[in-house]
C-alpha cells in the first residue's frame, strides 16, 4: 500500500513538473520478474485483444515502442550494448508473439507453449546481461582505483627519489627508500630507508635535520626528524610539510566518553596526531611561564577529565580559583540546562579556592587513599592485583593543583604544610587511584629537584611560547636531545613527553569559555559518583563541598566566562551572588536558599555522596531538612525565577523584570511569571508588597514582617 502511494506520488511528481515520459522505461526488473512481467503482459494483451478484435498490428507497434523506450533509457544510464540489445529484443519478441497470437488465437497449445519458451528465453538472457553489467561495473571501479594508486605511487616514487638525492647532497650517504607513507592528517610524510653498508647510522641523518629542512625549503616550524628503523641498518625520516603548531586549533568538538585507562588527549603533535596521556599510575607536571598558555592548557586537561566516565576532578587554585571556576559557575548559577531540561552538574567535582578548602580537600584525598587500601582488600584479592581497579563505580580522583609545584617549594610555613599534603597524596595514593596534575610557572631546579615529582610525575609538559627564562628542557626531559625552546614560539605550544611517547613538540588545543560550558553540559550525566567507601572516608568535608558558605567566594569573582551573568544589580540577567552574601547568615536565609538550590541540583539530582552528618534542624549551619520541605520548582526557568526573586532582596521585583531576565535563555513570558508569582504568594514562598503600580514581590525570607518558620 505504501509502495502504491509512493508510486502515485512519483508519477504525480513527474506529471507536475511536466517533463519526461509517464512510463518509466528505466524501472528495474530482475531476470525472473522481468520475464514474468513480459510474458504475462503479452498474454493479457493477446487474450483481451483477441476477444475485443483489436487490430493485431497495435501489439507490434507497442513492442517496437517498448524496444525504443528501453534503448533510450538504457543509453542514458550507459548500459552495455549487450544489455540494450537483450532488452530491445525482449520487447520485439513479446510484441511479435502478441501480434501472432491475436491473429491465430492465444488459447492454443502452440501459442501457450511458445509463450512459455519465450519467457524462459527472456529470463535467461536477462540474467546473463545482469551478470555482464555487474562485472562491467566492478571492472570500472577497479580501473579507477588502479588509476588513483598509480598516481599515488608516482607521487611517492617522486618523493623517494627527491629525498635520496637530498640526503646524498646534505649528509653524503646514499640511502635506499623502501617505503613512503603519506600522513592521514595531510601534515607530512614518513620515509622508511635502508642505510648504506659501511656502518652509517640513523644519527648521521638526525644530526643534519636543520640542513635537510633548509635544503627542502620547508616552511618555518616544519622539521625533518630521523629515528631508528626496524633494525640498526634502517632509518625512519619524518618530514612535516605543514606547520600545525602555528595554527590555532580549537578543542575537538567530539566529546565522546573517555577513560583514564585508555588515555586522555592533551594536544597534538607536529604531524597533527593526538597525544594521549595515561594517568592511571602517573602524575603530571605542566610547566609554563605567564602568558605561555598554561591556563588554557589546564582547561584542555579539565576538558579531558570531564569527558571520562571514571575520573572525578578535584581542583586547587589558590589564585582565586580561576582554573576551575569556568567549570563550576555556569552549572551552579543554574544558567546551564541539559537538552532534557535537567540541571547540569559542574565539570569538576570539587573546587578549592582558599587555603582552608585546599587543606580539607587534601586531607580527604589522603583519607580516601588510606581507607580504600583496607576497604577494598577483597576486591584486590579477587582481581589478583595490588592496583585498585578503577571504574565508573570506583572512580579515580585527579587532583589538579594550579601552581602546585610552587606550593611544594614555598618557604612559607602554611604553604609548606599544604605542600607536604600534596606530596603525601603523590606518595601513598598511586595504587588506590588518586593522582595529581601540578602546574608550575618555571621548570626550575627547585621544582624538579624534588625526588617525588621526578619519580612519580613522568607525564611532563613544557609550554614555552617562545619564553626561554626558567625553561630548562634538559631537566624536564632528561635524555631527550635536540629540543630547543625556539622551535615552539607559539602560545599553547611546547614539548610533551610521557613514558609512552618521547618528549617532542606539541600544541594544546585552544578552548574558550563557551566550549567549556558546552563540554560541561555535554558530559554532565556521565560523571561518576564517588564510591560509598571513599565518600565515607572523605566525610562531611566532601559531602558539604557545595554548601553556601564554602562556595560563596565563587560569586565574588568577576564574571569572565560570559557576558550575561553579571554579578551586580538585582533583578538583572543572572544570579546576584554577592548581593546574597551581604546578608547575615541565618537559617532560611538567602544563602541557605542558594545552598538548597546547589544541593538540590547536585546531590539530589545526581545522587552524589550521602551526607554523613545531616545538620541539626535549626542549628547554626544549614537547615536543609526544613528547606527541603519547600515546594519543588518544576523547571530550570522557574528555579531561575525564584533565584531572581531571592536576589532582588528586600526591594523585591516584578513579573516584567523577571520575564525580561529569563526571556533570552528560557523564552519565559510575563504571563507565565505572573502565574508562578501567584502560586508562590499562595504557598507562602513569596510575599506581595506595595499596591498598584508599586506592587512588588519579595521572597518570604526578605519580607518585612516575616512569619515565624515552623
Ligand atoms: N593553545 C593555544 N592556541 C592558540 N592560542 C593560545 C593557546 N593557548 C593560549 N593561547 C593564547 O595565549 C593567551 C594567554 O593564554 P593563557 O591565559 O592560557 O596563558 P597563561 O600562561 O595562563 O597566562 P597568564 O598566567 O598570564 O594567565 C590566550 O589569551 C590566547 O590568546
Amino acid at each position: 500500500m505504501s509502495s502504491t502511494a509512493t508510486a502515485k506520488k512519483k508519477s504525480t511528481a513527474r506529471q507536475d513538473v511536466g517533463s519526461g515520459p509517464v512510463l518509466d522505461w528505466a524501472a528495474g526488473h530482475g531476470p525472473v520478474t522481468g520475464a514474468l512481467s513480459a510474458t504475462t503482459g503479452a498474454f493479457a494483451v493477446a487474450t483481451t485483444g483477441a476477444a475485443t478484435h483489436m487490430p493485431p498490428g497495435w501489439a507490434l507497434a507497442v513492442g517496437a515502442a517498448g524496444a525504443l523506450g528501453h534503448t533510450v533509457a538504457g543509453l542514458r544510464v550507459r548500459n552495455a550494448g549487450r544489455t540494450l540489445a537483450t532488452r530491445a529484443a525482449s520487447w520485439l519478441v513479446g510484441g511479435g508473439w502478441t501480434t501472432w497470437a491475436m491473429t491465430h488465437g492465444p488459447l492454443t497449445w502452440a501459442a501457450l507453449g511458445s509463450l512459455a519458451a519465450i519467457g524462459v528465453g527472456i529470463g535467461a538472457a536477462a540474467r546473463s546481461t545482469a551478470l555482464f553489467e555487474e562485472a562491467r561495473e566492478e571492472e570500472a571501479l577497479a580501473a579507477a582505483e588502479r588509476q588513483i594508486a598509480a598516481e599515488l605511487s608516482a607521487e611517492r616514487r617522486a618523493i623517494a627519489a627527491e629525498w635520496v638525492d637530498r640526503i646524498q647532497r646534505v649528509c653524503s650517504i646514499t640511502v635506499r627508500v623502501v617505503g613512503v607513507e603519506m600522513w592521514e592528517t595531510g601534515a607530512g610524510f614518513s620515509l622508511d630507508a635502508e642505510l648504506p653498508p659501511g656502518g652509517a647510522t640513523y644519527s648521521k641523518i638526525a644530526a643534519e635535520s636543520g640542513r635537510l629542512s633548509a635544503d627542502a625549503r620547508l616552511p618555518h616550524g616544519c622539521t625533518v626528524a630521523a629515528s631508528p628503523g626496524i633494525d640498526q641498518g634502517r632509518v625512519i625520516i619524518d618530514v612535516t610539510t605543514v606547520n600545525v603548531l602555528a595554527e590555532e586549533r580549537t578543542y575537538p568538538t567530539d566529546y565522546a566518553p573517555l577513560s583514564v585507562l585508555t588515555g586522555i588527549p592533551w594536544g597534538y603533535r607536529t604531524n597533527a596526531e593526538d597525544i594521549l596521556v595515561y594517568l592511571r599510575e602517573q602524575c603530571a607536571l605542566v610547566v609554563g611561564p605567564t602568558g605561555s598558555g598554561k591556563t588554557n592548557m589546564v582547561h584542555t586537561i579539565l576538558a579531558g577529565f570531564a569527558r571520562t566516565v571514571d575520573v572525578l576532578t578535584w581542583v586547587i587554585d589558590l589564585n582565586a580559583g580561576s582554573a576551575g571556576l569556568p567549570w563550576v559557575r555556569p552549572a551552579l548559577t543554574g544558567r546551564l540546562t541539559r537538552e532534557d531540561g535537567k540541571p547540569v552538574r559542574p565539570g569538576v567535582d570539587w573546587l578549592a579556592g582558599t587555603y582552608e578548602e585546599a587543606v580539607a580537600m587534601l586531607d580527604a584525598a589522603v583519607r580516601i587513599a588510606k581507607h580504600r587500601k583496607t576497604a577494598y582488600q577483597d576486591l584486590l584479592a579477587r582481581a589478583n592485583t595490588d592496583l585498585l581497579p578503577v571504574s565508573a563505580q570506583i572512580p579515580q580522583i585527579m587532583l589538579v593543583v594550579d601552581e602546585g609545584a610552587e606550593i611544594l617549594v614555598s618557604t612559607d610555613r602554611q604553604m609548606r604544610k599544604l605542600g607536604e599534603k600534596i606530596l603525601e597524596v603523590i606518595r601513598i595514593a598511586r595504587a588506590m587511584g588518586v593522582r595529581t596534575v601540578l602546574t608550575a610557572l618555571g621548570a626550575t631546579g627547585s621544582v624538579l629537584g624534588n625526588l617525588m615529582i621526578r619519580r612519580e610525575g613522568k607525564v611532563r609538559v613544557a609550554l614555552t611560547g617562545g619564553e626561554t627564562e626558567g625553561m630548562d628542557l634538559s631537566k624536564m626531559f632528561p635524555g631527550a636531545r635536540g629540543l630547543r625552546v625556539d622551535q615552539a614560539p607559539y602560545k599553547g605550544a611546547g614539548f610533551l613527553g610521557t613514558p609512552e611517547s618521547p618528549a617532542a613538540l606539541f600544541k594544546a588545543w585552544r578552548i574558550l569559555p563557551n566550549q567549556i560550558r558546552e563540554i560541561t553540559a555535554a558530559t554532565s550525566d556521565r560523571h561518576p559518583v564517588l564510591d560509598a567507601v571513599s565518600a565515607k572516608a572523605a566525610g562531611p568535608a566532601y559531602a558539604r563541598r557545595w554548601d553556601a558558605e564554602r562556595t560563596a567566594w565563587m560569586g565574588d569573582q568577576p564574571d569572565t566566562d560570559t557576558g550575561d551573568d553579571s554579578a551586580t544589580g538585582s533583578g538583572g540577567g543572572g544570579l546576584n551572588l554577592s548581593a546574597l552574601r551581604s546578608e547575615p547568615t541565618r537559617p532560611g536565609s538567602a544563602e541557605d536558599e542558594l545552598a538548597r538550590r546547589f544541593r538540590e541540583q547536585i546531590d539530589a539530582e545526581f545522587a552524589t555522596a550521602p551526607d554523613p552528618a545531616p545538620p541539626a534542624a535549626a542549628g547554626g549551619g544549614l537547615n536543609l531538612s526544613a528547606l527541603r520541605r519547600e515546594p519543588e520548582q518544576d523547571s530550570p526557568a522557574q528555579r531561575a525565577a525564584l533565584a531572581l526573586l531571592l536576589a532582588a532582596g528586600t526591594d523585591g521585583t516584578g513579573a516584567s523584570a523577571i520575564a525580561r531576565a529569563l526571556a533570552d535563555e528560557h523564552g519565559t513570558t510575563r504571563q507565565t511569571v505572573v502565574g508562578w508569582l501567584k502560586d508562590w504568594v499562595n504557598d507562602g514562598t513569596a510575599v506581595r508588597v506595595g499596591e498598584g503600580t508599586k506592587a512588588r514581590y519579595v521572597h518570604h525570607t526578605n519580607a518585612p514582617e516575616q512569619p515565624p518558620q515552623d
